[in-house]
């Protein structure tokens, strides 16, 4: 599969028009539940359907993958840490795993370039080991960043032909938020200080290591940045690039996405440069504590359901914000009309008493 994606498809507008037609008439004041009203809207219209359709598989795909630059000493745990988490994903121990079961979802896990070795059934589009050091080399060659991009179309297809709805996109990967803060910067012309985060905790000194280290990278990567695929291959990792290859065919496929945090926003703001107006098929779940989220999502002109001061990743702010999903789903399809209800509107009332005449005209 190639790294060009076809033109997308916007969610249907005249749809979403249906959709906001039909929230005026539920037995509430037009606009009273707020954004839970647009969700709603957004839904039919990537349904394509009003009202919309109850999720019948809410999907998340971790994408794990280690990252060459943790040998600078950019976070506080080792690497190891990410081969010990997808054995954790798999037995259902990981926080992403325990808010998916609250949204009905069911969590998969692939290695893209674990350190380690890890089971087959989690490996087979495993890229290579880990990543360069993105401060003073490529991440991967071009070939590698473009297997790992087609692993992530070829994921997204998989998923949609099997029937997932709604997708959701996880991180784990030790070192990630170094990569992640790098492209971030390089699309949106942000400096090192202005995207640098704490990630899994580091201290003062780790934070001067990892933001000279990210100040290197962006060095590099601003060479790139007109080629996206190029840029992934400079300052990403096999996990990021299969992430962005995810969130752009989940677009071309018209399957929604709820993003999660500052790893998956980076891939997103990729995304969106390799399939421009992929956006339109996601929603914000959250927004992280990391700094260079909010400019992410600022670029992408997205807004995040929750601000819940998050900062794990795995997709677990966006499991979270699933609920607020399938909620606006529920009320568009279940609530009483007011002509269903026999309760009066307040368009009945206008019609028997016409608005007077101004008297100054
Ligand atoms: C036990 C554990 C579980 C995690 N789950 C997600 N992350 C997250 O934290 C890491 C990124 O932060 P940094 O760039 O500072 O290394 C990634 O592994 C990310 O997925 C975790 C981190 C740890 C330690
Ligand atoms: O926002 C995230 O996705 C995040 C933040 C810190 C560590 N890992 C992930």
């Amino acid at each position: 599969m190639s790294t060009e994606f076809p033109p997308v498809v916007p969610p249907d507008e005249t749809v979403l028009r249906e959709a906001e037609a039909r929230h005026a008439v539920l037995t509430k004041p037009v606009g009273s539940l707020g954004r839970l009203e647009e969700l709603g809207n957004w839904i039919a219209a990537c349904q394509g359907s009003v009202p919309p359709k109850p999720f019948v598989r809410p999907r998340v795909v971790v994408f794990a993958g280690d990252h060459g630059i943790t040998a600078q000493g950019v976070s506080a745990f080792p690497s190891e840490v990410t081969g010990q988490m997808v054995a954790n994903f798999m037995t259902g121990g990981a926080a992403v795993n325990v808010l998916a079961q609250v949204a009905g979802a069911t969590v998969r896990v692939v290695d893209m370039a674990v350190d380690a070795d890890t089971p087959a059934g989690v490996s087979q589009h495993k890229v290579r080991r880990s990543s360069g050091s993105i401060d003073r080399e490529d991440a991967l060659t071009r070939e590698q960043c473009e297997l790992a991009i087609a692993a992530g179309r070829a994921l997204a297809d998989e998923e949609v032909d099997a029937g997932a709805d709604v997708l959701v996109a996880g991180d784990m990967g030790i070192g990630n938020t170094t990569p992640a803060a790098v492209l971030i910067a390089s699309l949106t012309g942000s400096e090192p200080v202005a995207v640098v985060g704490r990630g899994t905790g580091i201290d003062d000194q780790a934070w001067m290591r990892k933001t000279a280290a990210i100040r290197d990278a962006l060095r590099r990567a601003r060479l790139v940045i007109s080629d996206p695929v190029a840029l992934l291959a400079t300052a990403s990792g096999a996990d990021i690039a299969a992430m962005a290859g995810f969130l752009a065919q989940a677009a071309v496929r018209k399957t929604p996405v709820v993003l999660d945090g500052v790893v998956v926003g980076a891939a997103a703001v990729v995304a969106e440069e390799m399939a421009p107006g992929a956006r339109e098929w996601w929603v914000a779940g959250h927004q992280s504590a990391e700094p260079a989220h909010a400019i992410a999502l600022g670029h992408l002109n997205l807004k995040p359901l929750l601000e819940f001061e998050m900062r794990l990743g795995e997709g677990s702010g966006a499991v979270l914000a699933l609920p607020l999903l399938i909620s606006a789903v529920k009320v568009l399809a279940e609530m009483a009309t007011f002509e269903s209800a026999g309760v009066t509107n307040r368009e009945d009332l206008t019609r028997e008493e016409p608005a007077p005449e101004d008297p100054a005209e």
